[in-house]
């Protein structure tokens, strides 16, 4: 039996904002400290103007994530590294629909690889590039800001286009993800938009260690209850 679709909130750590010489402790931190998915940013220089790794970090990481890696892809092209990040032990795999010109043939091979597809908008794509992938995916990502770098402010333009995209999606089995500049502040918005996976890499590592990873704790539980509020309250 597939267990039931899972629509509540979900606080997804980025590592890009934790101690790169200590991921593996990290990432074990945050998830002990009440992290549902662990997102993971890959950036090659070309698609962002930033780099960060590639799939043989995601497979050293593997070990020390007990639930969900959430691989978000910002590199073009996607299609040669789809393999190695699956074999690496992805769960879910997110590529970019700017990042090439068969985003439609990606999400397949994200899939066939053994993978969830997820497909990523920036904010100046309109919802309705993805309106005809809605059947590849498990996850729609919303960046509400420019990739390429943690801590940057969030795009209130974006709410509208979450909102139209919880109206496309329907019933369907998909989950929103939002990503970029979500806060205690922001994360009410994005739940009231529709969105349930919210990625945060500031708000969740900003004052705490692997040492000291109660701090992340508080900073994930203020972000899910800024969310659940608002969605009680609505
Ligand atoms: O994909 C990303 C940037 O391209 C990151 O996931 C995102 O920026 C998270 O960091 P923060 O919460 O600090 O904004
Ligand atoms: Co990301």
């Amino acid at each position: 039996m597939t267990a039931p679709f899972d629509r509540s909130i979900k606080i997804a750590p980025s590592i890009l904002a934790a101690d790169f010489a200590a991921f593996g402790a990290e990432c074990s931190a945050v998830e002990d400290q009440g992290a549902d998915w662990i997102h993971v940013d890959v950036m090659d220089g070309h698609f962002v103007p930033n780099i960060t790794f590639g799939p043989a970090m995601c497979a050293a990481l593997r070990p020390h994530i007990r639930g969900v890696m959430d691989v978000h892809l910002m590199i073009a092209p996607v299609d040669p590294y789809i393999d190695a990040f699956a074999k690496a032990g992805a769960d879910f795999i997110t590529a970019h629909v700017e990042a090439g010109p068969h985003i439609h043939r990606t999400l397949q091979a994200i899939r066939a690889a053994g993978a969830r597809p997820g497909v990523a908008l920036n904010p100046g794509t309109p919802v309705e590039t993805v309106a005809h992938l809605l059947d590849l995916v498990d996850l729609v990502c919303v960046m509400t800001v420019n990739p390429g770098f943690g801590g940057q402010s969030f795009i209130h333009s974006q709410l509208d286009k979450i909102a139209a995209l919880r109206e496309m999606i329907g019933d369907r089995e998909i989950h929103i993800e939002i990503d970029g500049g979500v806060d205690p502040m922001t994360a009410p918005m994005v739940a009231r938009a529709g969105a349930d996976a919210l990625v945060a890499g500031s708000a969740v590592f900003k004052g705490g260690s692997v040492s000291n990873p109660g701090v992340y704790g508080e900073n994930i539980a203020a972000i899910r209850a800024a969310a659940e509020d608002a969605l009680k309250t609505g």
